[in-house]
């Protein structure tokens, strides 16, 4: 089984306030895109997990396919079965764009299958909040207004523009921004309908630019093409386009130092469309 796992965007990303676990209450708009990683399911019969090829700063107990398949070994139908996963990493990692989350989505959606789980989408998605505030989203697949820390999900259907991604050549640590004292904690809170006509900002903007000058220089480089934004904590910045000869001249003309790509907003995660295809497929 052959399956795609998407980036998300933040459109915006409110910070409402701060729980007494220390994480944060959040508003924001989850736009999923057709920029893709791959993953490949072969099931074995030998209880085992593995994946190649091997990413060097990250041992395979770390990766959170592996936590993944782990979180999903007592629901399998059978206990000999494992399964042998191969990747095509082509998410920037730790860029605010949710590829280790969506990477643990999909293993949840497709051993779901595979190992014939049985769970409902809504389990998963509750399962794999355990191994990141983004992972729900992805197993839900449909762009959303998420309230919490994320796991409160409306489907919403956005508009679906281009969009190129820019990566400053740092790494933002998620946990450095939300410890900043100085993060704006005290957004008030808005409904939907504010959210999808009138949008809103990344409250972590500022803290990231702070710490990371690099973010500083991309975000000034892209604003003076239009309205740039951060996803996440960033790093990576963004920009959406209504067609998409625009945003691959803009993308032709970055700067070389910063990776950069082009694709195109979805309502529907690529993650589930190929997997009903493949249970379509192999009915019977
Ligand atoms: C900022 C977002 O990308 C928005 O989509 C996500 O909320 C971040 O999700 P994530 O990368 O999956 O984050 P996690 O791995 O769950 O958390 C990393 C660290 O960020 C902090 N954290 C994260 C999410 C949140 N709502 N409040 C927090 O305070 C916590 O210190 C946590 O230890
Ligand atoms: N399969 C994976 N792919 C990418 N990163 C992974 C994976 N498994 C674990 N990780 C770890 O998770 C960290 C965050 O990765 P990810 O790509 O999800 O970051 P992100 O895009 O900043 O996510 P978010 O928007 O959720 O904060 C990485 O730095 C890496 O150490």
């Amino acid at each position: 089984m052959k399956l795609p796992s998407p980036a998300k965007l933040n459109l915006f990303l409110h910070i409402t306030g701060q729980r007494s676990d220390g994480y944060h209450d959040l508003q924001t708009l989850f736009q999923l895109t057709d920029f893709c990683d791959t993953l490949t399911f072969d099931i074995n019969e030998q209880d085992s997990v593995s994946i190649s090829p091997d990413i060097l700063t990250l041992p395979t107990s770390d990766n959170l396919i592996f936590k993944a398949a782990e979180l999903l070994k007592p629901y399998r139908k059978y206990a000999y079965h494992g399964v042998d996963i191969v990747l095509e990493k082509q998410l920037p990692m730790g860029g605010g764009i949710g590829g280790g989350s969506s990477n643990a989505a999909t293993t949840l959606l497709a051993l779901n299958t595979l190992w014939q789980c049985g769970l409902s989408l809504q389990t998963l998605a509750n399962l794999g909040l355990q191994l990141g505030a983004d992972v729900p989203v992805f197993v839900m697949g449909t762009s959303a207004f998420a309230q919490g820390v994320g796991e409160q999900l409306q489907p919403v259907e956005l508009e679906t523009p281009y969009f190129l991604i820019i990566k400053p050549d740092c790494h933002v640590s998620t946990g450095q921004i939300f410890t900043d004292k100085h993060l704006t904690r005290d957004t008030p809170p808005i409904k939907i309908s504010h959210a999808l006509t009138l949008g809103g900002r990344n409250d972590c903007l500022n803290v990231v630019i702070k710490h990371n000058p690099e973010v500083n220089d991309a975000y000034l480089w892209l604003k003076n093409h239009g309205d740039a934004k951060l996803t996440g904590t960033g790093a990576c910045l963004f920009l959406s386009f209504n067609n998409q000869q625009d945003a691959e001249r803009l993308r032709a003309s970055t700067p070389e130092k910063w990776q950069a790509w082009v694709c195109q907003g979805c309502n529907l995660s690529p993650t589930h469309t190929a997997l009903n295809q493949w249970i379509e497929k192999n009915k019977a």
